[in-house]
C-alpha cells in the first residue's frame, strides 16, 4: 500500500489530512537543514512515522480535549491534531525552536484545534483532559507522575512504546496493549469493554 492508501484508509479521515501531512513533510525536512529539529532526513522515513502517530485513530474514541507531553517537532500530538479536528490538543514542548516550528506548522496548516505551551508540563496550568499522549519522552512511571494534574479517573493516556512495555505496564489501572510490529500502543483507561487488569 502507498502512503496516500494508508492515510485514505484510516477511519474518518479528514478530506484535508493527506494534502497536511504531505504538507507538514516538506515543512520538516526543509527546516531540519537548518535547525536539526528531529531525526528524520528522508521523505519515507517521515512517513513512516506519520502513519505510526496516526495507527491510534483505529482504536481510540472520539475525544473532546488532548494533551501531547513533550512533542518535539509534532509526534505524536501535532499529526494526531491534523486527523481530529474535533478534539482540542494542547501541544506541550518547552525547546524555543521545536515550539516555534509546531506554531509555524498550525499558523501554515490553519490548525485552530492546536495549542501549542512552550514550556515544560509541570509548568502547565492545572485542567483536565479527556486524552494525554506521549512518545519518547520518559518511561511510563514518570509519564503517570508528570501528568497528574491534567487528569482523573476517566482520563486515557496512550504512550508510544517499543517491546520494554511490559517492563512499564501500571500496577494499579487498567490498560491494553495495541501492537503493530515493533510498536507497542500502551493505552491506559481504555474504553471498558476493552480493558484488561
Ligand atoms: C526525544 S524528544 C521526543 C519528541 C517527540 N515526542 C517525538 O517522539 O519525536 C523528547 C521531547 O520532550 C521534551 N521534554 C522534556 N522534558 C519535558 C517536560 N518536562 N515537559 C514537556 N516536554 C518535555 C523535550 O524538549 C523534547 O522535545
Amino acid at each position: 500500500m502507498t502512503f496516500a492508501q494508508k492515510i485514505a484508509a484510516l477511519p474518518d479521515a479528514p478530506a484535508q489530512l493527506l494534502s497536511h501531512l504531505e504538507r507538514y513533510r516538506d515543512l520538516l525536512l526543509q527546516w531540519n537543514k537548518v535547525h536539526n529539529l528531529s531525526g528524520y532526513k528522508d521523505a519515507a522515513t517521515i512517513e513512516y512515522y506519520l502513519y505510526d502517530a496516526l495507527y491510534p485513530v483505529t482504536f481510540l474514541p472520539p475525544v473532546a480535549t488532548a494533551m501531547d507531553i513533550g512533542t518535539g517537532a509534532g509526534f505524536p500530538g501535532l499529526i494526531l491534531a491534523m486527523a481530529q479536528p474535533q478534539t482540542r490538543w494542547t501541544l506541550v514542548e518547552p525547546l524555543q525552536k521545536r515550539a516555534g516550528f509546531l506554531q509555524f506548522v498550525k499558523a501554515t496548516l490553519n490548525l485552530e484545534n492546536v495549542t501549542v505551551a512552550n514550556c515544560r508540563v509541570e509548568a502547565l496550568p492545572d485542567q483536565r483532559f479527556d486524552l494525554i499522549t506521549s512518545r519518547a519522552v520518559t518511561d511510563t512511571g514518570m509519564l503517570l507522575n508528570l501528568s497528574a494534574p491534567y487528569r482523573d479517573a476517566a482520563t486515557m493516556l496512550l504512550f508510544y512504546k517499543g517491546e520494554n512495555v511490559y517492563n512499564e505496564v501500571p500496577e494499579d489501572l487498567p490498560y491494553r496493549i495495541i501492537e503493530t510490529g515493533e510498536r507497542h500502543y500502551l493505552l491506559i483507561n481504555p474504553p471498558k469493554e476493552t480493558a484488561c487488569s
